[in-house]
């Protein structure tokens, strides 16, 4: 039997839609070239089989006892491409496949990658050159919402853009009083039903610090998360110290996080109204979606600043949900920043971008660290070339559950 051809699509500035997808999976040509069966790995097919669970009860990806609901992102694509694996395609789709993945799971996945594809073909759209499967050597067109098999794909730097300059603006109120320490762990262990996920967790964030939080997919990054921002009742009773007070003891939920500052991509998807780019940073004041208050001249002065700052003076009027998805992150980065939080979460920024997507949002989250008073907690499997990032608190998984460790420089 031939080596199938292997394709690749990169899909920086593209809006690929689901239903593009499902018909590059139909496609005639796809068939007649690879055989007749085929699977789709995307979020798509994976919300599928998280729908059916949800709804009806229905496990596929799992066994009865278990659950794709409590998984984590990584461990969801791992059982996802298993059972893709077992029904033996003809070829896969690969939408994306690495995002959220850990380093060594990613590593892991090429290398099974590579096997497969002496007898399966493989399509993979991509954004990341790193991600970049070698043994792909034909790139598809994509037009008016169908694929089609396209040349020989050209090998490209990445043209990375040098990073941006920043003008900070100025803060809208001062930080009220804080303690240096912002938050911490004293040995916190955390369990759901028998299984313990972290392990005497110690770990303490100053003012101004800029961490980044790693671990294999599944290590309990999330769940620790969770517990900061009040998303969790995995905290209460715990020896957990927020802004100075014990966990559960003093502020609601709601006090606390107007002192965070959280942004991830999935919040993107929350705003798909009719929102210009302004109101959804002057919103970012009093955490509200549409705005319900006037706002003072001097807070619509400073959401300017951070408009300019992001480089996006002349979209001011534009609707969030028109602009790119680099641009909405920044908008999202600058919506979090103009209420001048101590503490800034920043979960996968980078998801999903292209190379100089990813290096303009890596840019802003310098000019932060350098320039503010925030203390910066970023998640991301990736090691973005360029970040600035003094201090790691990384989660290594044991049979116990997982533990931390620091590592600084
Ligand atoms: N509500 C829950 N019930 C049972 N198990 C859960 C629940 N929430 C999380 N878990 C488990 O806790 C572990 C840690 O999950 P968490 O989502 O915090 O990991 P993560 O480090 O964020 O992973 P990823 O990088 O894949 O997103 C996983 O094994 C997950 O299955």
């Amino acid at each position: 039997m031939a080596t199938p051809t292997h394709y690749a699509y990169n899909t920086t500035g593209q809006r690929i839609r689901q239903q593009d997808l499902v018909s590059l999976l139909k496609a005639d040509w796809l068939k007649q070239e690879a055989g007749p069966r085929g699977q789709l790995f995307s979020e798509y097919s994976l919300t599928q089989y998280l729908d059916l669970e949800y709804r009806l009860g229905e496990k596929i990806l799992t066994n009865d006892q278990d659950s794709l609901l409590t998984k984590s992102t990584g461990e969801r694509k791992k059982l996802l491409l298993a059972y893709q694996l077992a029904q033996n395609p003809d070829y896969l789709i690969l939408d994306h496949p690495f995002d959220g993945l850990d380093l060594e799971t990613v590593k892991a996945l090429k290398a099974q990658l590579r096997l497969l594809a002496g007898h399966t073909a493989i399509l993979q759209l991509y954004t990341r050159h790193e991600d970049l499967l070698t043994f792909c050597t034909d790139t598809l067109v994509f037009e008016n919402g169908t694929f089609y098999k396209g040349g020989k794909l050209k090998p490209k730097d990445p043209d990375l853009k040098a990073e941006a300059e920043y003008q900070m603006p100025q803060a809208l109120t001062a930080s009220s009083d804080m303690p240096e320490v912002l938050i911490e762990f004293r040995d916190v262990s955390v369990s759901f039903g028998d299984t313990c996920v972290l392990q005497n967790i110690t770990w303490q964030i100053k003012k101004a610090e800029t961490w980044q939080l790693t671990g294999a997919n599944g290590s309990g990054k999330t769940t620790l998360l969770s517990m900061i921002t009040g998303d969790s009742v995995k905290g209460y009773g715990k020896e957990l110290y927020i802004f100075g007070t014990k966990k559960g003891s003093g502020e609601s939920v709601w006090e606390l996080k107007k002192k965070i500052g959280y942004v991830t991509p999935v919040l993107t998807e929350r705003f798909d109204g009719m929102h210009s780019v302004s109101d959804m940073v002057v919103g970012g004041i009093y955490d509200s979606v549409g705005l319900y208050k006037r706002p003072t001249s001097l807070e619509r002065s400073i959401a300017a600043q951070w408009i300019a700052l992001i480089g996006l003076e002349s979209k001011s009027s534009s609707r969030f949900r028109d602009l790119s998805e680099v641009n909405k992150r920044l908008v999202l980065i600058a919506r979090a920043m103009i209420k001048n939080p101590p503490l800034l979460i920043l979960d996968e920024p980078t998801f999903a971008l292209g190379d100089q997507d990813a290096a303009l949002v890596v840019g802003l989250i310098n000019k932060l660290s350098e320039s503010t008073r925030a203390a910066i907690i970023y998640v991301s499997h990736r090691q973005e070339p360029g970040l600035r990032v003094d201090r790691e608190f990384r989660l290594t998984k044991t049979e116990k559950g997982s533990v931390g460790t620091l590592k600084e420089g």
